[in-house]
């Protein structure tokens, strides 16, 4: 907008002003003089006297007159200028000391002012700058583009332009801008020029970047985050849609992924899952989408794909990738997943559809033993919703008191004595009647309820210890599974040792059945709790001896007391030489590092008489006592 001009005295107004006084005094002089000299003189020589000295008078009045006149007028002039300066003072010290850059150019986009701003912002005096125009400080290319929006401030069409614009600082380094151009006018109203004025929005810019990044992608991995992924697949069906092709999501979630979070630790967790993303990437096309969904699930868009079979092929070749073990400072984890497969448009339209079967099927490769994958079907739906509805009402049960413990019992083999018993989680669900662990200790695991649910088995079976001992039976020991879930979640030694104190048990008479899987694991955490419950004096077994790692290295670290031979090895015992050697080579090397031997799922007598015969120190199955309530179990102490 043109300004508008400044309300100043018009210089031919105050002349005439000053020339009409003056006429006038001098016409009213000439007129009037002589005939008030003549009204005023007595006589003839006064007269004469008063004529010789009124044109004297004239010229003083007059002089006395142009004095003030002059005098104001040049004192006006005076008081403008001292404002003008100090205006002037004022402007220049507001310009260049303002961090914004400003300029003015002339029609030929020839710089004809810069402040400070401007010459720090080049790298260049001032000298530099002006006389010089755009194309000689950028490159042709933004230099043209500076020029063409001059251009249009010129011509008035735009008269204001506030726009996001790359510039070059001193070191050639490319910043955002943001700038306001507004045409410069000379006195006719004529567009005479530009100034602009810009400042530096690179921080801001790159913080929105950031922030627009991070909207995006998952911070840990770098890969896409879920926003992202539902994008690519849009993009992706669109694509199919055209050319009839399909696309598939591939739901992948690593298998004990918990347990090497609960047991190595959040930081080597991490880590792991850096490295899988990193195989992930490696494994798939530039096209495709591998994105991190949180946790331990990743989801791959796989776009065009000509039918089913392609997507299962690059999913098992993804598993394979995995076959080669990761390692972690100084861990090497083997790492496999479940993944499901969900297809478009065969098992739905839309993104969410898609996602929650490829998840269904993914839960249905982890419940077919994992490490495998599968493709969604209608089936399996059914099959989601139940395990949804058991992981609710399970959350419920605890709360409801309807858990309970069945003991089955342990028995010394050489005299038949009774020695103790293992505590066996059941679930009495009002709607299917006892449920096994098995069937539900999974799912607790997995939503972290295996925490409280721990907690109150370790509890409930030493009051049922106390009770046996109450009634007697001071001798017996009570055996207790522990999830290796139990060790990073749960305070385990502070809950450990409250059950004895409350229950008055000593120590030793309560023993935890630990898993293979738990102490292969080199973590110091766990080596700690380890030590602190052993600290107690509680007894440690390892469960289900044989089915999980061969090295043996951690039998001396965690200074265990007892080997729990599994069952897999007991039920083919006395048929399968194999099974034989193994259950044999087992309790020898056992009785030389001076450990215990329990023989699990004993189911007849040809089993016992043969671990009898390579001196097994206990035995718990069929043959001598299924799981059984606490009743049966104090009726069958009453008996021995
Ligand atoms: N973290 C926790 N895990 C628990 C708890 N309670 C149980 N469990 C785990 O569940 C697994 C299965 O237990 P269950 O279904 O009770 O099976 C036990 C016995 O019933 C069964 N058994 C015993 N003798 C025989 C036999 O002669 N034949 C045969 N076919 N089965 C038999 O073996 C299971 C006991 O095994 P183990 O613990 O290895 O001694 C169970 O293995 C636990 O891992 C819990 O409170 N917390």
């Amino acid at each position: 907008m043109k300004p508008p001009a400044p309300a100043a005295p018009s210089p031919n107004g105050q002349a005439g002003l000053v020339a009409g006084l003056y006429g006038l005094l001098a016409a009213l002089w000439i007129a009037l003089s002589d005939r008030l000299a003549a009204l005023v003189a007595g006589d003839t020589a006064q007269l004469t006297l008063i004529q010789n000295y009124k044109g004297w008078a004239f010229v003083a009045i007059t002089c006395t007159l142009l004095f003030f006149l002059v005098r104001r007028s040049l004192s006006r002039l005076q008081g403008s200028y001292r404002a003008l300066a100090e205006s002037e003072a004022l402007y220049e010290s507001l310009v260049q000391v303002m961090p914004q850059c400003l300029y003015r150019m002339d029609r030929e986009s020839r710089i004809t002012f810069a402040n400070r701003a401007l010459e720090r912002h080049l790298g260049k005096p001032r000298e530099a700058i002006l006389g010089h125009s755009p194309r000689e400080v950028y490159p042709a290319d933004l230099a043209a583009k500076y020029r063409q929006d001059d251009l249009r401030v010129l011509q008035g069409e735009t008269l204001n332009l506030i726009e996001e614009m790359v510039s070059l600082d001193s070191e050639q380094r490319k910043r955002y801008i943001e700038i306001v151009k507004t045409p410069t006018y000379a006195p006719d109203g004529s567009i005479n020029g530009i100034q602009g004025i810009f400042w530096d929005i690179t921080a801001r810019k790159s913080a929105e970047e950031q922030i627009e990044y991070l909207a995006h992608h998952d911070p840990l991995t770098d890969l896409p985050n879920r926003v992202l992924l539902r994008d690519r697949f849009l993009q992706a069906q669109g694509q199919a849609a055209r050319s009839a092709n399909r696309v598939a999501i591939l739901f992948l979630d690593l298998d004990h992924f918990k347990l090497v979070n609960d047991t190595l630790g959040h930081p080597i967790g991490d880590r792991l899952l850096q490295a899988v993303a990193e195989r992930l990437r490696r494994g798939v096309r530039e096209t495709d989408t591998i994105s991190r969904q949180g946790g331990d699930e990743f989801v791959i868009v796989l776009p065009e794909l000509a039918d089913p079979e392609s997507a299962g092929s690059i999913a098992g070749k993804l598993m394979e990738q995995m076959h080669e073990p990761v390692r972690v400072n100084g861990h090497r984890l083997n790492v496999t997943f479940s993944l499901g497969i969900a297809l478009y448009p065969d098992d739905g339209e839309d993104f969410d559809t898609l996602m929650k079967k490829a998840d269904t099927a993914m839960y249905s490769a982890k419940e077919a033993g994992r490490n495998t994958l599968r493709f969604f079907t209608a089936a399996m739906n059914v099959e989601a919703a139940a395990r949804l509805k058991l992981q609710n009402r399970l959350q419920r049960a605890l709360e409801k008191e309807e858990l309970v413990l069945y003991y089955q019992p342990q028995f010394d083999l050489a005299s038949g004595r009774i020695l103790g018993a293992e505590a066996l989680l059941r679930w009495r669900d009002p709607e299917r009647g006892l449920v096994p662990p098995g069937e539900f200790i999974p799912v607790a695991e997995d939503t972290g309820l295996i925490g409280p649910i721990g907690e109150w088995v370790i509890g409930e079976a030493c009051r049922e210890l106390r009770r046996w001992h109450e009634a007697g039976a001071t001798d017996l020991t009570m055996a207790v599974n522990l999830s290796p879930v139990q060790f990073r979640r749960s305070r385990l030694v502070e809950i450990a040792a409250r059950a004895l104190q409350e229950n008055r048990l000593p120590a030793e008479c309560l023993e935890f059945e630990l898993t293979e899987s738990l102490l292969i694991r080199e973590d110091a955490a766990i080596l700690e709790t380890l030590t602190a419950l052993k600290g107690l004096g509680v007894k440690l077994s390892i469960d289900d001896f044989g089915t999980g790692y061969s090295s043996l290295a951690y039998l001396k670290r965690f200074n265990v007391d007892k080997l729990k031979i599994d069952q897999s090895f007991i039920r083919e015992l006395c048929s399968n030489p194999d099974d034989e050697a193994i259950v044999s080579a087992v309790i020898t090397m056992a009785r030389q590092l001076r450990l215990r031997t329990v023989a699990e799922g004993v189911e007849n007598a040809e089993q016992a008489t043969m671990l009898r015969r390579f001196d097994c120190d206990e035995v718990q199955g069929f043959l001598f006592g299924r799981p059984m309530p606490a009743a049966d179990f104090q009726a069958l102490l009453g008996h021995r």
